[in-house]
């Protein structure tokens, strides 16, 4: 079903992007793979080609740098576009409001908000001349409740889900579908952006208690594939998926 298409994933060096790229891989999906680092790309790519034969494109792009996401959108559409964004880049230095970290309230917005913007104007109007195209944006939880010193990074996941409704509204008329994956807690590289000593600690602490199973970055890739796979009259608007312990 998707086999020839072409995604381009944002974050695919690490966590949910990468294991994304590999279950796309998988089903004979071309991609274009975005992140800072170099040579995590550059590995998985290579990987890629060799395991499954598609063709990949990457681009190392800060997705909160708004020129490079403009060239790197130019680029997508001189090769014709994509039928697919997963629009995945995210960061969490979370900390309590009052600890004032205004730098990272700023980088997470710019991240977790500009960057999802940045990459949905890359491609949204050539999905829309084409007709046809699929932009998944991955929120969080933390975008239909609040944690406590998650204020900003909650607000950014607020803003995604809202901003995923409003496209998906917008876009039914150009044939294009919008899906907002909405993960708990998942095993990846995410608590490390956390910067606040004592709540990065008490974060990882509580995903890797002792008997607390948690979500795998495969589990997402999978939810996303469904979201892909579902027949064209079909707009999966919302996954929420959280591991069984978790509460909230
Ligand atoms: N893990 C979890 O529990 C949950 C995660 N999420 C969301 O899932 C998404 C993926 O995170 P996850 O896989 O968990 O974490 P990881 O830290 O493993 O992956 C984050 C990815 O985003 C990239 N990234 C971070 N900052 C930037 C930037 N400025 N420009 C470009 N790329 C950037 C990183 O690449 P690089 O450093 O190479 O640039 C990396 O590939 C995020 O949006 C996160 O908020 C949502 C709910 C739960
Ligand atoms: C708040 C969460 O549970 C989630 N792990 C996230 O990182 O968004």
């Amino acid at each position: 079903m998707l086999q020839g298409k072409t995604a381009w994933i944002t974050g695919a060096s690490s966590g949910i992007g990468e294991a994304t790229a590999r279950r796309l891989a998988k089903e004979g999906v071309n991609l274009v793979l975005t992140a800072r680092r170099e040579e995590k790309l550059v590995a998985l790519a290579a990987e890629l080609e060799a395991k499954y034969g598609v063709a990949v494109a990457l681009e190392v792009a800060d997705v909160s740098d708004r020129p490079v996401m403009e060239v790197v959108g130019e680029k997508i559409a001189e090769r014709g576009g994509v039928d697919i964004l997963i629009n995945n880049a995210g960061t969490m230095p979370i900390s309590p409001i009052l600890s004032g970290r205004v730098d990272e309230w700023e980088q997470m917005i710019d991240v977790n908000i500009k960057g999802v913007l940045y990459a949905i104007n890359a491609v949204y109007s050539g999905m829309a001349e084409r007709k046809s195209g699929h932009i998944v944006n991955i929120s969080s939880i933390a975008a239909r409740q609040t944690y406590q010193s998650a204020g900003v990074y909650a607000g950014t996941k607020h803003a995604v889900r809202a901003i995923s409704d409003t496209l998906r509204k917008e876009a039914i008329r150009f044939g294009v579908r919008v899906t907002d994956i909405q993960p708990g807690a998942v095993a990846t590289e995410l608590p490390d952006s956390i910067n606040h000593p004592k709540i990065r600690d008490a974060v990882k602490a509580n995903m890797y208690a002792e008997g607390s199973e948690i979500l795998q970055p495969d589990d997402i890739a999978n939810a996303i594939y469904y979201a892909l796979t579902q027949p064209a009259y079909i707009d999966v608007s919302e996954l929420h998926i959280r591991p069984v312990i978790q509460e909230d």
